[in-house]
C-alpha cells in the first residue's frame, strides 16, 4: 500500500513520516492552515530521501503558477485540485514534472479515468477537511480498476485498514487524521498511520 503524508510543516514531522516508511509526503502551498512557503519546504526536503516523493499540493491555482511555485521550492512532483483538464496533465510532464491528479468522490465519471497522470487522487469534496465519505462507492468504478489511484478525506489510523479495502484503493494519503490540532501534526499518529495502512 502506498502511502502519502500530507501537510507538514516541520522537519520533526517529515523526519517521522520517512522513519515510519512514508511512500510520499506532501506540502500544502495553497490556503490552509497547513500553508507552507517554497522556502520553507527547500530546507524540509534536506529529511526528503530520494526514495520518497516529495510533492506541493495546490488548490485552484492557474497550472503555470503552480508549477513554477512547485520549481522553486524544489519539488518535482505536483498534487492538483481544481478543474484540469487533460491538456493540463501534457502541460505538466512538459514542465519536466509528475503530477498527482485530485478529483472528488462526486466527480463526473470522466474525471476517474486514466489522462496520464502518474497518480490519481479521490477526496472527500473540501480537500483537507477531514471529511469522511463512502469509501466503498469507488469500488465498482470500472475506469479505477487495475490503475494507481489514492484514496484521501477522512482516513486516520484506525479507520484506514478498512476504507482501502473496501474502496479497493492502491494507497491513501492523509492529513488531518494525523493531527494533534487543525495543522498540528501527531508524530504518534503518523506513525501509528503508516503502520495501519500497510499492515
Ligand atoms: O490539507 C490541506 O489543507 C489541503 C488544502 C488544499 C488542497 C488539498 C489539501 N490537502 C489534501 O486533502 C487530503 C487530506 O484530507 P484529510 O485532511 O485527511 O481529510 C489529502 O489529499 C491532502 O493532500
Amino acid at each position: 500500500m502506498f502511502v502519502k503524508v500530507c501537510g507538514l510543516s516541520t522537519p520533526e514531522s517529515v523526519r517521522e513520516a520517512v522513519d515510519a516508511g512514508a511512500d510520499a509526503v506532501g506540502f500544502v502551498l495553497t490556503a490552509s492552515p497547513r500553508v507552507v512557503s517554497p522556502a520553507q519546504v527547500s530546507r524540509l526536503l534536506a529529511d526528503v530521501p530520494s526514495g520518497v516523493a516529495a510533492v506541493g499540493v495546490f488548490r485552484h491555482e492557474p497550472l503555470a503558477d503552480a508549477i513554477a511555485i512547485a520549481r522553486a521550492a524544489g519539488l518535482e512532483w505536483v498534487q492538483l485540485h481544481g478543474d484540469l483538464a487533460p491538456e493540463d496533465v501534457t502541460a505538466v510532464h512538459d514542465a519536466g514534472m509528475k503530477l498527482i491528479r485530485a478529483v472528488t468522490m462526486a466527480a463526473a465519471a470522466d474525471a476517474f479515468a486514466d489522462w496520464g497522470e502518474e497518480l490519481l487522487l479521490i477526496d472527500a469534496a473540501v480537500p483537507g477537511s477531514g471529511e469522511a465519505w463512502d469509501y466503498a462507492s469507488m469500488v465498482d468504478v470500472t475506469a479505477l480498476q487495475d490503475r494507481k489511484w489514492l484514496l484521501a478525506g477522512g482516513l486516520d489510523p484506525a479507520n484506514v485498514a478498512q476504507a482501502s479495502a473496501a474502496a479497493g484503493a492502491w494507497g491513501v494519503d492523509v492529513s488531518s487524521g494525523v493531527e494533534v490540532s487543525r495543522g498540528v501534526k501527531d508524530l504518534a499518529k503518523i506513525r501509528a498511520f503508516v503502520k495501519a495502512a500497510k499492515s
